[in-house]
């Protein structure tokens, strides 16, 4: 089949990613645009960056270790290269698409979600498998479908017919069908290992995870800690932290001096952040909290002791929130429904709200999601502005993404101030939402 030009399982207005909760629908919506966005969030960036954890090592180290690991699953063919203006982090462009790859005769089917792993470069784990021809040896060469139509039953063994069915590459059989299919059976690491995929993006993301030392992070998330510039020595709060891909970058870049204080409102998830800061050495205060109910002005507790907290208690805040997480690339299978992407705005408001409250005088705010939609972007901001005026939207040190969207959310000043990536920008990375606040001395 064709590449998809569109992840959405159901069709929904387009108003819900156009338009904000509070406005009636829009009569002027360019179709156009909705085309380009969802074929873009279906198609890979053509970049892939790697943040490099300057607790644990220097980048010129790094950059001669990975470059080493290309060469050698790819020959010559990707450079990797300091970024220009990130000092941590390293980025590889692969522009071309690999269209020619050829295609073998054995076929292994994966789910939709492992398919963009590996489109972004992740090998085949175990439990991403839905089918596997049978008759297959271990290091045979197998084809990699993605089943777009996700009707492809645990433990098929034929070949695949169905019309959803997308080739995205090549590689090499690790384990056998009895390791992967049967009543009793959990399978776990990697059953196939990819060669070569329709992305052009390098099968080395996950050799190097392991041990705290670089991170595959999007260059969008990385942009938006180096925008909240944590210092040495400050009191900085992570309101939604877990699994801590942001957390472990403000504490590299606090060099582990003052507070840093972690929170999570799921168990699972604070496991999972205290995982990551243990591997990278980060020095957090980690804890289970959900962030709309922490703010107590009776409190008696020191900061690093957890919540609650009082008003004006930090210098620094990260409000990377919940969202309907529809920036994710390349996406090719998504059932949400309008319902859904419109039901996070009222807790990111609490959370916002909470945010302005602990934040000291002169403190900055930023706020993130990892999502397109008008409501949760441009429509929060322009909510909080009207909410709070205290808050200032500041400049961007680092501004790689576009302007806010056109529409009645935010002014022309408004727009420029926040910074968006999406199909207009020319990042071409996943889609995200920055905006910077400073809390003014009233
Ligand atoms: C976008 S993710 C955060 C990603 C993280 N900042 C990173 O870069 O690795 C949002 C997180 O918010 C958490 N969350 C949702 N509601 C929350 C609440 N009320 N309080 C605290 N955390 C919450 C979710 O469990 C999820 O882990």
């Amino acid at each position: 089949m064709p590449f998809p030009n569109s992840p959405f399982k159901y069709n929904f207005n387009c108003d819900v990613l156009y338009k904000t909760n509070d406005e009636p629908p829009h009569t002027s919506i360019q179709f156009s645009k909705l085309e380009n966005t969802l074929k873009w969030l279906c198609k890979f960036p053509k970049i892939t960056s790697y943040r490099i954890n300057t607790l644990k090592c220097n980048i010129d180290d790094i950059k001669t270790i990975l470059q080493g690991l290309l060469t050698q699953t790819l020959g010559n063919v990707i450079v990797l290269k300091i970024h220009p203006l990130l000092s941590d982090v390293l980025i590889l462009n692969h522009s071309y698409e690999n269209k020619n790859i050829n295609s073998h005769d054995k076929e292994v089917i994966i789910d939709p979600d492992c398919a963009a792993a590996v489109l972004r470069g992740a090998h085949i784990y175990a439990p991403g498998v839905m089918g596997l021809v049978s008759g297959v040896q271990l290091n045979d060469k197998i084809s990699i479908y993605a089943d777009l139509s996700k009707k492809c039953k645990k433990g098929f063994q034929k070949t695949y017919t169905d019309e959803n069915k997308l080739f995205i590459g090549n590689g090499l059989v690790k384990m056998r069908r009895f390791e992967l299919f049967g009543e009793d059976i959990k399978p776990s690491g990697i059953a196939i290992e990819v060669t070569e995929t329709i992305s052009g993006c390098p099968p080395i993301g996950d050799k190097i995870l392991d041990d705290g030392l670089v991170l595959l992070q999007n260059l969008p998330s990385i942009i938006c800690v180096k925008n909240l510039n944590p210092q040495p020595g400050e009191t900085i709060l992570d309101m939604c932290a877990s699994p801590g891909n942001k957390t472990t970058h403000i504490a590299a870049l606090m060099k582990n001096k003052g507070i840093l204080v972690a929170l999570d409102k799921t168990l699972v998830k604070v496991k999972r952040l205290l995982k990551n800061c243990e591997e990278f050495d980060a020095k957090v205060y980690v804890y289970q909290a959900d962030s709309t109910k922490i703010l107590d002005d009776n409190a008696s507790n020191e900061i690093h002791e957890g919540p609650p907290f009082k008003s004006e208690s930090f210098d620094r805040i990260l409000l990377d929130a919940p969202c309907s997480a529809l920036g994710k690339r390349p996406q090719l299978y998504n059932n949400t429904t309008e319902k859904v992407i419109k039901s996070y705005v009222p807790l990111q408001r609490k959370l916002f709200e909470t945010a302005v409250n602990l934040l000291k005088p002169n403190g900055t705010l930023v706020f993130s999601t990892c999502t397109i939609t008008l409501a949760e972007n441009e429509g929060l901001i322009a909510w909080a502005l009207k909410n709070f005026s205290c808050l200032r939207l500041v400049h961007q040190k680092f501004h790689l993404g576009s302007h806010g969207w056109q529409g009645s959310a935010l002014n022309e000043d408004q727009r420029r101030l926040v910074q968006r990536f999406d199909c207009t920008d020319n990042v071409d990375s996943v889609g995200f939402f920055i905006a910077g606040f400073i809390k003014e001395i009233t």
